[in-house]
């Protein structure tokens, strides 16, 4: 029988460029975030972004999941070429293919856990899947936690719910920006442990920038960046292949 490859690429990046124009803009050159950036992330891949301070990490999280538009380059998710769309089709489209995973949770106060879950399909006007949902809560374990508040939960369950929020609509990409900043060694595990079983189970693709060589571990590919360019990557990284890696990078 001959073999064939299941694997779809999800999210690919050609020749991404950012250039952000600096104030005044007298010498016309502006700061050179991202200089030429080709990545191809499969579907059902955990993958880490790490690099230095400056090195381009947030910028190109934020034009991978179309939240800002590379100054040059192509970006596609799925059978979507973002860099090609209206602000509106992205605003669409973010909406509706991509999750997000905030470091501060951003929970709104007034909800409650399941409320803070179901907003974003309400607001597309999407139907909830309750099969999925289910899955989602129990896997996360925070069916308690459905019926409170933020105020009234650990930061560990603040941030499952957003997670939860994350997967609710099954989206292509969940993007998360250092999701165990904020959160004690246990609780980060866990959210950790979550992030790699819904790429393992769901088959959910989850982009995640982190300082964190710990975090990082979690991964199954870890993405090295440095001066807006892709240095190095790491397959089947551990804690000190990528502190390692990263004392390489500031030699
Ligand atoms: N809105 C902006 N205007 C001008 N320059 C910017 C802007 N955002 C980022 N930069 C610059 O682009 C470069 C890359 O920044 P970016 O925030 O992507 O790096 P990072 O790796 O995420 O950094 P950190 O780890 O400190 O968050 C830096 O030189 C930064 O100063």
């Amino acid at each position: 029988m001959i073999a064939t490859s299941l694997t779809r690429v999800t999210v690919e990046a050609r020749g991404v460029a950012k250039v952000y124009p600096t104030s005044g803009g007298a010498d016309g050159a502006g700061v050179q975030a991202l200089r030429g950036v080709d990545l191809d992330i499969d579907q059902g891949a955990f993958l880490a972004v790490m690099g230095p301070s400056g090195s381009g990490k947030s910028t190109l999280m934020h034009c991978l999941a179309g939240l800002d538009r590379p100054t040059s380059g192509t970006i596609t998710i799925e059978d979507t070429e973002i860099t090609a769309l209206s602000e509106r089709r992205r605003t669409d489209l973010r909406r509706d293919r991509i999750g997000f995973v905030f470091q501060q949770y951003h929970l709104l106060s007034e909800l409650n856990g399941s409320e803070n879950i179901l907003l974003p399909l309400q607001i597309a006007g999407r139907r909830p899947d309750p099969a999925w949902l289910e899955a989602v809560v129990d896997a996360l374990r925070i069916r308690d936690q459905l019926c409170r508040r933020p105020s009234e939960l650990s930061g560990g369950q603040q941030q499952r719910v957003g997670i939860a929020r994350a997967l609710a609509a099954r989206p292509a990409v969940v993007f998360a920006d250092e999701p165990t900043g904020n959160l004690d060694a246990a609780s980060g595990r866990d959210v950790l442990e979550f992030l790699r079983y819904s790429t393992r189970e769901f088959d959910q693709t989850v982009v995640m920038v982190t300082h964190d060589p710990v975090a990082a571990a979690y991964a199954d590919r870890v993405v090295l960046l440095l001066d807006g360019q892709i240095s190095g990557e790491l397959r089947a990284p551990t804690p000190e292949s990528v502190l390692g890696a990263l004392q390489e990078l500031r030699r």
